[in-house]
């Protein structure tokens, strides 16, 4: 039976990244998107502003909206302190059964919580779940027309505290147009825009980070 692209994505880490070694398994990923076949990780260029907004940062607590196959959740939990933990929501249960799996090649299982589901039924149980008070980090790289209600949803739930940093892919492609007029517009954030590519590609896209003001 016919392998699928997480499957072999999985494959490729396993045959050349190193186990216990996160960023083995960020560049086995991104040698298999860029020589193989396109996936739609966060990817390098753009990887490296998220790597650069995490470590400024520094949270203690992050919550990743879209695990996909787990690229940016190794990317992220590799450069948290001791004790910080990373909740990831992934609403594709095949997708979630890989990113399991390069998670624990990458040896970050006891910094992530990967959770089943939609973003807009657990969101307002994440405290009472998952014990959070409120996120110091929020990377949105899931349904694009679902950031602007989950980033809602998010301040309804009082997950969002004074100097909470939101960070969302893909903001020009695919494009999320409501959410940016939202965070650009509203006296509660302030956005900055970090011009980069689809990746693997030369298209245009880029990242927005937003600090919620309280
Ligand atoms: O759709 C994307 N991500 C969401 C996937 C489903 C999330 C499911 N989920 C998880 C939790 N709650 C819901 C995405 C798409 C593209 C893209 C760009 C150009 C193109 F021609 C084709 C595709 C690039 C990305 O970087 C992306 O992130
Ligand atoms: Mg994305």
């Amino acid at each position: 039976t016919q392998s699928t692209r997480p499957q072999r994505m999985l494959a490729a880490v396993q045959k050349n990244a190193t186990r216990g070694d996160p960023r083995s398994v960020v560049k086995a990923i991104d040698q298999f998107c860029r020589q193989k076949e396109w996936a739609m990780n966060v990817g390098d260029e753009k990887g490296c502003i998220l790597d650069s907004v995490v470590s400024e940062v520094n949270p203690a607590t992050v919550l990743e909206l879209g695990t996909y196959c787990g690229y940016s959740t190794v990317r992220i939990a590799s450069l948290l302190p001791p004790h910080a933990k990373l909740i990831t929501l992934e609403f594709n249960p095949d997708n979630a059964v890989i990113a399991r799996q390069v998670i624990a090649w990458a040896g970050l299982e006891d910094k992530i919580q990967l959770v089943e589901g939609a973003s807009g039924d657990w969101i307002p149980k994440m405290k009472e779940e998952f014990g959070v008070k409120t996120f110091d980090l929020v990377f949105l790289d899931h349904w694009k027309d679902r950031y602007l209600p989950d980033t809602k949803l998010m301040e309804e739930c009082g997950l969002l505290r004074k100097g909470s940093i939101l960070l969302a892919d893909n903001v020009i492609c695919p494009g999320t147009p409501d959410y940016l007029e939202y965070v650009r517009n509203s006296p509660r954030y302030k956005s900055q825009y970090f011009k980069s590519h689809l990746e693997y590609t030369k298209v245009e896209d880029g990242l927005e980070k937003s600090v919620f003001l309280g």
